[in-house]
């Protein structure tokens, strides 16, 4: 046995009844027992009540609106039916239209109408559009029957007995059942209904009571959507979402499902499927116990048409919670109640049956609305909410309460904001037309800061050409650092960074993983050793590391080999270019020429910028040392370039990405500096022993320039057979010719044998060596 209710989006017009007849067609092979509910047509149950009003004003619109309504109902029977079938429809209609006309009529005369009356006259748009639907189906050769609803549903208080909707399946095989929605009897002679858009709880207790299948609820769109379609026309179907999300979001604003509906089906573990009356063949959301989802939220609501009551305390009386005793006694669900300041949101439908029976002072504020979050894992409340607040005060949007469950957080915020806040929300959690990237960066030096004002630059092209938003999200140096969630703005990013935190790495770890952002890449412009080694904890997280700091990749082979293995498993972007070469492709060439099945034979290079620039320069070698620090060619502590340390580091990278499993000790060097100097405690004890070194640069250019050669560092790479040093190379050399910063590599491969494929330009520099991370960035991002 399964229930299947269609809503009012359904049943309004000749081709939804027609529609819903296909999608039963296709049900009838599975020789199953339905259940159908139907909700009155869309609209009719707010025309009903806006008569009575007119009635109890003795205003003669009531009329007007009482023929709407039968001329509309009329429209649909002509249209749908054949002369035989439309005579015996029609005067049970019309039947109905009189006595309703009665209820009217004695309102007007009494100017007044009960709650009691209220319910018959709701009770008529279930009555006659489920009547409507039954003879089509009939008509349409469905075994079915009309049941009234009313003889099943008990309602007392909002109690329902389910043993009484048994009755009528023991008592009946008929395979479709044809009952209205949301009507009910409060006791033998007296109706009631189940509380607005309660036809979806009409079906729920059917199928609670008979513990069926699963329940189909049918509307006008495909499942519950990432926010209301009617806001947000680039609104998405979510696949699946818990009982408990599907409550938080019918209780704040998704007209789409009733909340006690929820309740009842959860209690009994009923799946619900919702469904689209117009495009019956899509998946729908299925609505169960509980879904891993990987997802931060769910859905974004809110609701527009809310009253915000501030409860004044009168002195001598008891506290004002047992106000909202009142709530219950009129079935009305509060929205919101915010203890601490005893404010209350209730939607505006039901304000006058509520403040009716308050005895407490209040005040009114109907120009406020909710807009709110649902969250799918706890874990990721405060996460969301840090989210949520910055993103409206981005738009300058203040909240007059904020708070949160564990399943929503909510805001209460000027109505005006209503549909700007949704939308940007929704841009910024679901908007997926283009890929965000989200990065963490440390280390904001020489290189950092050029890195910033190149993703600053180049944003728009991203977006427009790339379809990439990069979004810089947290930044530390050694001192600060500093988040927004939003995305820093990059142009007073140093502003903000002075405002930030003491910087400690764990926190800044700590807040890149809680935020969890899809696509977060970890950038590394320091040359720290404690930062590179937890490359392996961030990759292990699946998050992207891009970074110019060789000291990873370098160090031994084993921990190099684990890094690019947890890149590979975790499948998380491990990119390291500028660690050779800075902006120049020497990595990205090597591994193409890998990839399409060369084989290397041998590298050959002059990998130090900074040396190299220093080998280009007249005079005092101090001075010139000093001069290539200043021009930020060199590794902030520079005994890494002078040491030769900088170049081995390069040289053995490369030589790994050949697949050699090589360790530093295994490629000769010629020291050029002393040891004292190699060994100097700090960097100004570093230059004054380079004065020692002084007689050493001295000579060795004075027989270059004897033998017409020029001094340049090289560095080698072959099997077995790879060093640094300084060498004498010879006019007819590439390198001779090799200027300034300028870096070149020679690959010597199987294809590129008789003349080695070069890669030449400048290989030092902060702004080359923050294009490459930027090169990297791009990779990782696509
Ligand atoms: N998050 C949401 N997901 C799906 N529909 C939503 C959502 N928020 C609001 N809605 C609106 O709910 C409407 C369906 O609810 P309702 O009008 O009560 O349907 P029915 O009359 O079929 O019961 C849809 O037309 C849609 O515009
Ligand atoms: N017709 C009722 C009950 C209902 O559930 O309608 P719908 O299924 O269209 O939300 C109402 O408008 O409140």
């Amino acid at each position: 046995m399964k229930v299947i209710k269609f809503g009012g989006t359904s049943v309004g017009e000749v081709h939804a009844i027609e529609q819903i007849c296909y999608i039963l067609i296709d049900k009838k092979e599975q020789e199953d027992r339905y259940a159908i509910i139907v909700s009155a047509i869309g609209g009719i149950t707010d025309q009903l009540v806006i008569c009575a009003q007119y009635a109890e004003k003795k205003n003669i619109k009531y009329y007007l609106i009482l023929d709407e309504i039968e001329s509309y109902h009329l429209e649909i029977i002509r249209e749908l039916f054949t002369i035989l079938h439309k005579k015996k429809l029609i005067s049970r209609i019309i039947k109905y239209l009189k006595n309703l006309e009665k209820i009217y009529n004695s309102i007007c005369k009494i100017t007044y109408f009960s709650k009691v009356s209220l319910d018959k006259i709701m009770n008529f748009g279930e009555l006659i559009s489920s009547f409507i639907i039954s003879e089509k189906l009939k008509a349409s050769g469905f075994p079915s029957k009309w049941k009234d609803s009313r003889n099943f549903i008990m309602k007392k208080s909002i109690q329902v007995n389910l043993d009484d909707v048994k009755s009528l399946f023991i008592n009946d095989n008929t395979p479709y059942i044809i009952l209205p929605g949301f009507i009910a009897a409060k006791n033998e002679k007296e109706i009631a209904t189940l509380g607005r858009g309660g036809s979806d709880f009409t079906a729920s207790i059917f199928s609670a009571s008979i513990q069926s299948e699963y329940m189909e609820i049918y509307s006008d769109v495909s499942g519950i959507m990432t926010v209301s379609p009617k806001i947000v026309s680039k609104a998405f179907p979510v696949k699946n979402i818990s009982y408990r999300e599907a409550i938080e979001i019918s209780y704040l604003g998704a007209e789409i499902l009733y909340p006690p509906t929820l309740l009842t089906s959860m209690k009994k573990n009923i799946p619900i499927i919702i469904l689209n009356t117009f495009s019956p063949l899509e998946m729908g959301t299925l609505i169960f116990s509980t879904f891993k989802t990987k997802s931060l939220i769910t859905v974004i609501t809110g609701m527009k048409n809310i009253t915000f009551l501030s409860l004044k305390r009168k002195l001598g009386m008891p506290g004002y919670f047992n106000q909202f005793a009142a709530l219950s006694s009129n079935d009305i669900f509060h929205v919101l109640i915010n203890q601490s300041s005893s404010e209350l949101c209730i939607e505006n439908k039901i304000l006058s049956e509520f403040t009716n029976d308050m005895n407490h002072p209040f005040s009114v504020d109907k120009e406020l609305c909710i807009i709110s979050i649902i969250v799918s894992n706890i874990k990721n409340i405060s996460v969301t909410s840090g989210y949520m607040f910055s993103a409206l005060g981005k738009e300058s949007i203040k909240p007059n309460v904020i708070g949160s469950t564990e399943k929503n957080i909510y805001a209460v915020i000027a109505k005006k904001y209503f549909k700007l806040s949704i939308k940007f929300l929704h841009d910024i959690y679901f908007d997926n037309h283009y890929k965000k990237v989200h990065i963490f960066m440390a280390g904001l030096g020489q290189v950092g800061s050029k890195l910033i004002e190149q993703l600053n630059k180049q944003k728009e092209y991203l977006v427009e050409e790339l379809h990439i938003q990069i979004r810089v999200i947290g930044i530390c140096n050694s001192k600060k650092m500093f988040f927004d969630i939003l995305g820093i703005n990059l142009n007073n990013w140093q502003k903000n960074l002075k405002l930030g935190t003491p910087m400690i790495i764990e926190e800044f770890l700590g807040n890149l993983y809680n935020l969890n952002l899809r696509n977060s890449i970890f950038i590394d412009n320091t040359a720290s050793k404690e930062i590179s080694h937890l490359y392996d904890d961030i990759l292990g997280k699946g998050i992207g590391v891009v970074t110019c700091n060789k000291i990873a990749c370098a160090s031994s082979y084993h921990e190099y080999k684990n890094i690019k293995n947890l890149s590979r498993y975790f499948k998380a972007p491990f990119f390291f270019e500028p660690n050779v070469g800075a902006g120049l492709p020497v990595i990205n060439t090597l591994n193409s020429l890998i990839e399409s099945g060369d084989k290397i034979h041998l590298i050959e290079s002059v990998l130090s910028g900074s040396f190299n620039f220093i080998l280009t320069q007249f005079g005092s070698f101090i001075d010139i040392v000093r001069e290539t620090q200043k021009k930020g060619l060199t590794e902030p502590d520079t005994r890494i370039d002078l040491s030769g340390i900088d170049v081995i580091r390069k040289i053995l990278i490369l030589g790994r990405e050949c697949g050699d499993s090589i360790e530093l000790e295994d490629i000769k060097q010629i020291s050029l500096l002393t040891k004292s100097s190699i060994k100097a405690f700090t960097v100004d004890n570093f230059y004054q022993e380079l004065i020692y070194n002084e007689e050493f640069f001295t000579k060795r250019s004075l027989v270059a320039k004897e033998q017409r050669k020029r001094l340049r560092f090289i560095a080698k790479y072959k099997y077995g057979e790879s060093y640094v040093g300084l060498k004498y190379i010879e006019f007819q050399h590439q390198f001779y010719h090799l200027e300034s910063k300028d870096n070149m590599i020679l690959y010597t491969t199987d294809r590129y044998s008789d003349l080695p494929l070069l890669v030449k330009g400048a290989g030092a520099g902060a702004e080359v060596t923050a294009s490459g991370i930027f090169t990297d960035i791009i990779k990782a991002s696509i």
